[in-house]
């Protein structure tokens, strides 16, 4: 196989803010995204691109409790397989037409993928996973004191629900995955992180509520398939130390020594920029070689060497 990359498109990064939330815009950030992956492809990389779910995810939860006077409630695990099939539906487009523009012969197949988690994951009890829209502090305690929902301060952007958010263990759907890939198809996978589900004692699934770390997930994928490359393409074109602080520096190297110490000194955000730097330590500590982190239009120039920030053994 030529070089292979997962690339992780997050889920804020397909919403610009709260104004931006309908599906054209989300359609017009994904076709954005698309087109940078594109010219990824046409520079010989087989693609894996599995995407965040976050603020969609929540959205479909929050219409479904809305509606629940005349229909039927939509679970957690079901919120995200609908997140997966419409996300899937907007980047096979957009990377249908980009692929035709280009005259690229390529076919891409997005797959309903389900993740493994485990039922005693103490994250069951402990909320962190960010997800729907942002709100003032005042509506989200009104919020949680009405609807019983856990609400967080969302990394100075503003206040969120936050549901469970188990730790990957194993993605249902890799060896179809690489399969696909082997055979020269482009992959959209483990969506919103893979469709959280625990397996008993007799092999069989069940769905649970909860909404997965997708770069955890993406890291897992990266390598069971043995990926060369891990690739997160979020808001930011590089990551910093004093992220937001006037003394904030930019990241083009890090050793993963170095991400351990800046993470143990907190420069990452909780629920946004920290879980990515966990996956990539994640990614290099299980023999990954290297991860990037940048921003949609620079993928291709971080590729070569000019941005982004490149987490190295
Ligand atoms: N140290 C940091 N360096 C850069 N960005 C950071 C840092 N800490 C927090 N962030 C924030 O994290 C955001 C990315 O997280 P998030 O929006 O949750 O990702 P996603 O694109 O996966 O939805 C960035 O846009 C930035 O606002
Ligand atoms: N599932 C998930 O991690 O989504 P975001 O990347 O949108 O937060």
């Amino acid at each position: 196989m030529e070089r292979v990359a997962v690339v992780a498109v997050g889920g804020n990064s397909l919403i610009k803010d709260e104004s931006h939330r309908a599906m054209p815009y989300q359609e017009e950030a994904a076709a954005e995204t698309m087109r940078h992956i594109a010219e990824m492809i046409s520079g010989g990389w087989e693609v894996v691109i599995t995407h965040g779910n976050g603020p969609q995810v929540g959205y479909l939860l929050r219409r479904s409790e809305l509606s629940r006077h005349e229909l039927h409630e939509i679970p957690l695990d079901y919120c995200g397989a609908d997140t997966q099939g419409a996300t899937g539906y907007m980047f096979k487009k957009a990377l249908h037409n980009e692929f035709a523009l280009r005259g690229i012969d390529k076919q891409v197949a997005a797959i309903v993928t389900q993740t493994v988690v485990d039922r005693d994951d103490p994250a069951f009890e402990n909320p962190t996973k960010p997800v729907g829209s942002f709100m003032d502090e005042k509506t989200a305690k009104e919020r949680a004191e009405k609807e019983g929902w856990t609400v967080v301060e969302d990394a100075g952007r503003g206040w969120r629900r936050v549901v469970p958010s188990p730790a990957p263990v194993r993605i249902v759907e890799a060896p179809v995955i690489e399969a696909l890939l082997k055979a020269g198809i482009v992959v959209v996978g483990a969506g919103g992180g893979g469709i959280p589900v625990v397996e008993d004692e007799r092999g069989l699934l069940h769905g649970v509520a909860a909404v997965i770390d997708k770069d955890h997930s993406s890291a897992l994928l990266a390598n069971t398939i043995g990926a060369d490359l891990f690739l997160i393409s979020t808001a930011v074109e590089r990551v910093a130390l004093n992220f937001g602080k006037p003394d904030e520096r930019p990241l083009s190297k890090v050793t993963l020594e170095e991400a351990r110490r800046y993470r143990k000194e907190g420069h990452f955000a909780k629920g946004s920029m920290e879980p990515k730097i966990s996956a990539a330590i994640s990614f290099l500590e299980r023999g990954g070689r290297e991860a990037i982190i940048t921003s949609p239009e620079n993928i291709p120039s971080a590729l070569a060497g000019e941005t982004g920030t490149h987490i190295v053994p």
